[in-house]
């Protein structure tokens, strides 16, 4: 930019020939001059110098946007999937945006799975019920994809659709799973993917649960950073949400670090002899740790207190955290109260699993 010419700048010829004779020939020589200076040399009024430095100076200037263009930008390519959770989708601006991640993390039993079928349904059904008449890519790793509870959770929400002859396959043959058994092979099928999304109309793709691909067994409950082939993982379904604009959904487990400092996870299905207290007592982590935390757009936290199960949106660049109370029902999830609590401090973060069975199964 600073050796762009002034020749280039469309400055008046008179003006320009000016600068040319006094050998200042790029946006460099004309702006790293005092304006007293530039007068003297160029033998001009200190107006005319300054409206020249000004031309110059936004020729110079790399391009730009206003906050106004980007918002129009963000209307036109973006958007939300609706999660049709009133308090919800108002708390993340619409629902979960098109072309970002959005982690779900909690305990095993707590609801993400079923928050996940919803998602896929509203993703599938047509435009002029809510939804976004599109396919979805179901990667499901716990083999915990139900297509009878995904119709049951339908029947359950949109009633009067439902009942509507053949919808109900339809919608479900829109949804595309893959249950691949190894990381190896879960890279394989993401390679693949920019075609299949492209050649399929994807609206939404789904990992139900990336943690559960990794072999903890050598790892003593940490990831090595440059080892984890979650890493590369991680930057491809960036580019996958960015490049074809849709919502991509993760799920992530738990693991409780407890006082003897031994870790534990959940998915494992090894459990350590407590009682309930110590259970209560023991701190919940993500299962993936903190750099696929900070890499994801949007984290819901699904956790259990005060007698409650709970959404929290932990982190989003829009929405302040907030909690909403929730139960799961034969259609689904539904929030008790669509205001939602407001969180703060440490309590924004943490994982609670406090008076639910999830941690006992
Ligand atoms: N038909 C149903 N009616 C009411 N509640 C249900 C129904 N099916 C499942 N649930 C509830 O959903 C919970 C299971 O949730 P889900 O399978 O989404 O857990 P998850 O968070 O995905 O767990 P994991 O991490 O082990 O996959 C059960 O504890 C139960 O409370």
């Amino acid at each position: 930019m600073a050796n762009k010419l002034i020749s280039q700048m469309g400055l008046p010829p008179s003006l320009f020939h000016i600068f040319s004779a006094r050998n200042i020939l790029t946006a460099k020589d004309a702006l790293s001059l005092p304006e007293v200076d530039l007068m003297a040399l160029l033998d001009i009024e200190i107006d005319l110098v300054r409206s020249a430095v000004a031309h110059i100076s936004e020729a110079t200037c790399p391009p730009f946007q206003t906050g106004l263009a980007l918002l129009e930008e963000k209307k036109k390519s973006g958007g939300h999937l609706s999660t049709l959770l009133p308090g919800l989708d108002n708390a993340l601006c619409g629902g979960i945006p098109f072309g970002a991640l959005t982690e779900l993390v909690g305990p095993s039993g707590i609801g993400k799975t079923q928050f996940c079928l919803k998602l896929a349904l509203l993703a599938a059904l047509p435009e002029c019920y809510g939804g976004l008449n599109g396919r979805v890519i179901y990667i499901d790793t716990e083999s915990k994809f139900s297509s009878r509870r995904m119709i049951e959770i339908g029947e359950g929400s949109f009633p009067h659709i439902f009942r509507l002859q053949g919808l109900a396959q339809k919608m479900a043959g829109r949804i595309i799973v893959t249950r691949p058994t190894s990381i190896s092979e879960f890279n394989d099928s993401l390679q693949q993917m920019k075609l299949t999304l492209l050649q399929n109309e994807v609206k939404l793709l789904i990992v139900d649960s990336i943690a559960a691909l990794v072999s903890w067994d050598n790892e003593k409950g940490t990831i090595s950073s440059r080892q984890s082939p979650l890493r590369g993982l991680l930057s491809f379904l960036k580019s996958i949400a960015e490049f074809s604009q849709i919502p991509v959904v993760l799920t992530n487990q738990v693991r409780s670090h407890s006082s003897d400092d031994t870790f534990h996870y959940i998915f494992q299905g090894h459990r350590k002899e407590t009682s309930n207290s110590e259970r209560s007592e023991s701190h919940l982590t993500a299962a993936l740790g903190i750099q696929w935390a900070h890499a994801v757009t949007i984290r819901l936290i699904f956790e259990a207190h005060s007698g409650h199960r709970f959404i929290k949106v932990a982190k989003s660049p829009i929405s302040p955290p907030v909690a909403f109370p929730f139960v799961v029902e034969s259609s689904g999830i539904t929030l008790l109260n669509q205001e939602g609590i407001s969180v703060a401090g440490s309590e924004i973060n943490a994982i609670r699993c406090q008076g639910c069975n999830v941690l006992t199964q």
